[in-house]
């Protein structure tokens, strides 16, 4: 345990431990574990939610990149339960790997450096995966929930709330961690939709059209969208290409999607 503790916080691994116990409690009682469940923490650290949520469904995976913080963990796993351990960058883990039978509970109080591209690589395999637990900088956190019109809506909300239902849970303040953050924290919970929520043709155009929307979150749509859709094809889909992209729902941008597939086919 010695060398656990004199582990000095690595800002390059966006290490901030968590400390307070209630924190550490309402979001064990929040992921709700229970025996024999799957469930994978990603960036474990020092063991702060590792060894309650070990304790509660006596085995557990989990992905943690610093090799430094790995002995120190096994050790205090030891008597627990069963700790497998992957040292391993978590962007390039494949979480089918772990694959059984029961669909996969995620758990991480993220490294706030990776946490957008991690959660892309994540919902890419939202099929495998029964839910998700996250601690991301407040202001993420956000835009993952944001309705249309908000300023906070984006492409992370669209594309997240196209794979799953968003419920931020609760707001932790810089003090739990150590170090402390800059920044404000929250807690959201990601579920895979089990029926995507309207009939999309092809992912890579929904990607391709929402990024280039947002590119120029300011020009309207018949501008941004120019190379892609022209304004026609905007209206085809009973979207009005003169509106800007942060008043689009995302059962407008699947339309949209559905015509730039449709497009495409027939270019083909
Ligand atoms: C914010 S700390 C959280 C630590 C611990 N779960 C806690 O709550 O105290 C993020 C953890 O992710 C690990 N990490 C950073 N980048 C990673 C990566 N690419 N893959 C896996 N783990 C990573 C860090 O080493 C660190 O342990």
């Amino acid at each position: 345990m010695g060398s656990s503790l004199s582990h000095r916080p690595r800002k390059r691994f966006g290490q901030n431990f968590l400390h307070d116990a209630g924190i550490i409690q309402r979001i064990v009682q929040a992921v709700s574990p229970q025996p024999g469940q799957r469930i994978v923490e990603i960036g474990p650290g020092q063991g702060a939610i590792t060894l309650p949520l070990l304790e509660a469904c006596g085995k557990l995976e989990v992905v943690e990149l610093d090799r430094d913080l790995i002995q120190p963990l096994a050790d205090r796993a030891a008597g627990i339960g069963e700790l497998i351990i992957h040292q391993q960058d978590v962007l390039k883990f494949d979480f089918g790997t772990l694959a059984g039978d029961d669909r996969l509970r995620v758990v991480g109080n993220l490294p706030y450096n990776i946490s957008t591209p991690l959660l892309f690589h994540l919902i890419d395999q939202s099929p495998a995966i029964q839910d998700m637990h996250f601690m991301l900088q407040k202001e993420v956190v956000d835009r993952m929930a944001a309705a249309p019109g908000n300023s906070d809506y984006g492409r992370l909300s669209v594309m997240i709330q196209y794979h799953c239902k968003v419920d931020p849970l609760f707001r932790v303040k810089p003090g739990a961690f150590n170090p402390a953050p800059k920044v404000e924290s929250a807690i959201v919970r990601l579920t895979p939709w089990q029926q995507p929520p309207a009939r999309l043709d092809d992912l890579a155009s929904l990607s391709l059209l929402v990024r280039t929307a947002f590119s120029q979150r300011r020009k309207t749509l018949r501008n941004t969208l120019k190379k892609l859709l022209p304004a026609e094809q905007i209206e085809a889909a009973d979207v009005d290409p003169g509106v800007r992209p942060e008043t689009i729902s995302l059962e407008q941008y699947i339309k949209l999607a559905n015509q730039l597939s449709r497009m495409k086919t027939r270019e083909h």
